[in-house]
């Protein structure tokens, strides 16, 4: 465990808030392959995550390493292009840096993205998958960013993950999809997190499969859970690239076949969080324009 201490968090937070006149509402994670989310943030100001004092550095591809601020439809945005994963060797607590640094700017809700693969029938590569819950396995054995000297000023020592996924956001996203002509490609299901960074074994696939998992990845539990114990509200979205391979003679999964279903879906995922975003409310004020 290597914990950070509030000043950390702080130091950074300030650093930014010194740099760029925005002061976000809401956060952006991307996933792999869908840092173009970003590019509709209007009047942007951006920081390579080289820049920035105590920030960490993407080394995936796919993952661009940049901190974008902005505006989108009249609410306030940051936009990380690019996320830290427990395999690239970081620590937990350094994988979930941003979102606490999210936190001290202001930031009231996160949107997680990620591309995943799929166990379940009914999800197809390009499908949308609104996540409602999530399997930690990292965390289930202990690897989990909480983990160590509790920092009460963010939250309790035994944050309670039920409810984790934000029910009026889910609700508001699948009926955006029904506006777009694109619900017949998003459903809802249950998102699991392993470590990687290999693809799962055909015995992995089905076991997860049997678990009831709908679609897997290697990132987003830790960022949620740490949101969660701060009192963020968390939206989720995986894009589903590809399905697990539960049989020898399946298609093997690679990492560009994967950033190839990004680029594909892009504009439809761009859309899909633009209007998310309009029509969220924030502050308890009602924003929505419908
Ligand atoms: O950052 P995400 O979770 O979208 O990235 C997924 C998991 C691996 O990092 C990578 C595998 O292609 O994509
Ligand atoms: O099939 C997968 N497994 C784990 N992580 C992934 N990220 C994209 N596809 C996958």
């Amino acid at each position: 465990v290597h914990n950070k201490c509030h000043d950390e968090y702080q130091k950074t937070a300030d650093w930014l808030m010194s740099q760029t006149k925005h002061r976000p509402q809401v956060a952006i994670i991307c996933g792999s392959g869908l840092g173009m989310l970003a590019d509709a943030l209007k009047c942007q100001d951006s920081f390579a995550y080289s820049d920035i004092p105590g920030f960490p550095q993407s080394t995936v591809q796919g993952h661009a390493g940049r901190l974008v601020f902005g505006e989108l439809k009249g609410k306030s945005c940051v936009c990380m292009q690019g996320r830290f994963h427990m395999y690239e060797g970081h620590s937990l607590c350094k994988t979930t840096f941003p979102v606490r640094v999210f936190k001290l700017l202001g930031v009231e809700t996160l949107i997680v993205t990620n591309a995943a693969g799929s166990l379940a029938d009914g999800l197809q590569p390009g499908d949308i998958m609104i996540i409602k819950d999530h399997v930690n396995f990292p965390g289930l054995v202990g690897l989990n960013p909480l983990c160590g000297p509790n920092d009460d000023k963010f939250g309790p020592r035994f944050p309670a993950m039920s409810g984790c996924y934000d029910k009026g956001l889910r609700r508001l996203a699948m009926e955006i999809g029904k506006q777009l002509g694109v619900a017949g490609v998003m459903q809802e299901g249950v998102y699991a997190m392993v470590g990687g960074p290999n693809f799962e074994t055909i015995a992995e696939a089905r076991l997860l499969h049997r678990l009831g998992v709908d679609a897997v990845g290697m990132s987003t539990a830790p960022e949620v859970v740490v949101a969660t114990h701060c009192g963020l509200r968390v939206f989720g979205l995986s894009l589903i690239t590809n399905k697990c391979c539960t049989h020898i003679d399946s298609d093997s999964v690679n990492h560009e076949g994967v950033l190839e279903v990004g680029r594909l879906r892009s504009h439809t995922l761009q859309q899909l969080v633009t209007e998310l975003i309009s029509r969220m409310e924030i502050n308890n004020n009602n924003t929505s324009n419908n």
